[in-house]
């Protein structure tokens, strides 16, 4: 490329304008590439690593991508089925998981999915022991407390989407029911990912007003049933999904890469997201357990975790999910 480019006189070498940023997502398939294709398009890293067990759908992927190169900002993108690629990352989002296949149970689909993680997570931490680890894979919950055990990492640097997708989901259908703007609608779910996750009633509010006092203030009556059909509709529509095409993948892609802009941005953002949940809202201490609270999220991984108002009812709804988790994980043997 000298060639082509005349030399400018008298340049200074390049000084170090900050190292570079770098995120690797393991498991190119729907949700991996979805992330993906989400990280850059909105410019998050300088580069961005591909880890697959399948070399070939790895490269066609990585070139299919590469070729998309005139659209995007500048990013490095490489692939490999070895670790190595994925030095030096600052944040790993492993997707990587084993398909349910008809009529196995959940706990089979767990305890093959964590054989795969004891592939994955060993040499993600050696090449980037710094790196924070967000797992998408399912069961979301115990696979984050799997890849926390894993990698030795503190558990600050280990976080699992949770019920960051649930709680977007929900935020769109309550927008959708008021007809505003989901961006102006907060609203938490939390506890266990799927089908037994906590709605927050008393935390959603729109643009800035409760949504108990707005429904109060719009005269619409406020019918408990409407926010438990919202919440049900939560769990219907990933359903729905899967029955229309498959497999999720547009909307686990947009929240996973916003849960990375926050922690490369250190945007002090608060999710709803998968964290050490130990010691919180009567949790049983006995038990390291991975649930959805609403978290602090930056560069340095969970910053702290808030102290929301839970009716007795959530908190106990919350307690039970724990119990439920730490049984599963008590079957794994880690
Ligand atoms: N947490 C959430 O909200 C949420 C939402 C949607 C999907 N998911 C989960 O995300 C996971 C991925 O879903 P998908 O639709 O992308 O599945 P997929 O089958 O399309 O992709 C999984 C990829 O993992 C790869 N893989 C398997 N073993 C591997 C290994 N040892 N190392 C590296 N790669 C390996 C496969 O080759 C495949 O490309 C699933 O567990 C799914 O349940 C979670
Ligand atoms: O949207 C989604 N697509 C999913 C999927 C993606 C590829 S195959 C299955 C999907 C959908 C429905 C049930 C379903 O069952 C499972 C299975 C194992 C498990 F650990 C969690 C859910 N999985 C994974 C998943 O977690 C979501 S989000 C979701 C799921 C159920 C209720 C509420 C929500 Cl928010």
């Amino acid at each position: 490329s000298q060639a082509f480019f005349k030399p400018i006189q008298n340049t200074a070498p390049p000084s170090s304008t900050g190292r570079n940023t770098k995120i690797s997502v393991i498991g190119t398939g729907n949700v991996g590439m979805a992330i993906a294709q989400t990280i850059l398009t909105q410019d998050l890293v300088d580069e961005l690593a591909l880890v697959d067990a399948k070399p070939d759908k790895l490269r066609g992927e990585m070139l299919d991508l590469q070729h998309a190169a005139a659209f995007l900002p500048r990013t490095k993108i490489l692939a490999s089925v070895d670790y190595s690629a994925t030095v030096g990352s600052d944040l790993c989002i492993v997707t990587a998981g084993a398909r349910q296949v008809a009529g196995e149970s959940r706990l089979n689909l767990l305890q093959r999915n964590v054989a795969l993680f004891r592939d994955i997570i060993p040499p993600l931490v050696k090449y980037s022991p710094e790196c924070i680890l967000l797992i998408v894979s399912n069961p979301v919950d115990v696979l984050t407390y799997v890849a926390w055990k894993l990698s030795g990492l503190p558990s600050n640097r280990v976080v699992g989407s949770g019920t960051n997708l649930d709680s977007s989901r929900f935020r769109f259908l309550i927008a959708d029911h008021l007809d505003v703007n989901a961006q102006d609608v907060q609203a938490y779910i939390v506890g266990e990912h799927g089908d037994s996750s906590v709605a927050l009633w008393s935390s959603i509010s729109v643009g800035g007003v409760p949504i108990l006092s707005f429904l109060q203030k719009q005269q619409i009556a406020y019918e408990k049933e409407t926010l438990e059909k919202i919440h049900k509709a939560v769990v219907d529509s990933a359903y729905e999904v899967i029955s229309l095409k498959g497999y999720t993948s547009w909307a686990i892609g947009y929240s996973a890469a916003n849960l990375a802009r926050s922690i490369l941005r250190d945007q002090r953002k608060i999710h709803p997201i998968s964290v050490l949940a130990k010691g919180f809202y009567g949790i049983n201490s006995g038990n390291d357990v991975f649930l959805s609270l609403p978290a602090l999220l930056g560069r340095g991984g969970v910053l702290g975790v808030t102290d929301i108002h839970l009716t007795e009812e959530e908190a106990s709804r919350l307690r039970e999910s724990a119990k439920t988790i730490a049984e599963v994980q008590n079957q794994l043997g880690l």
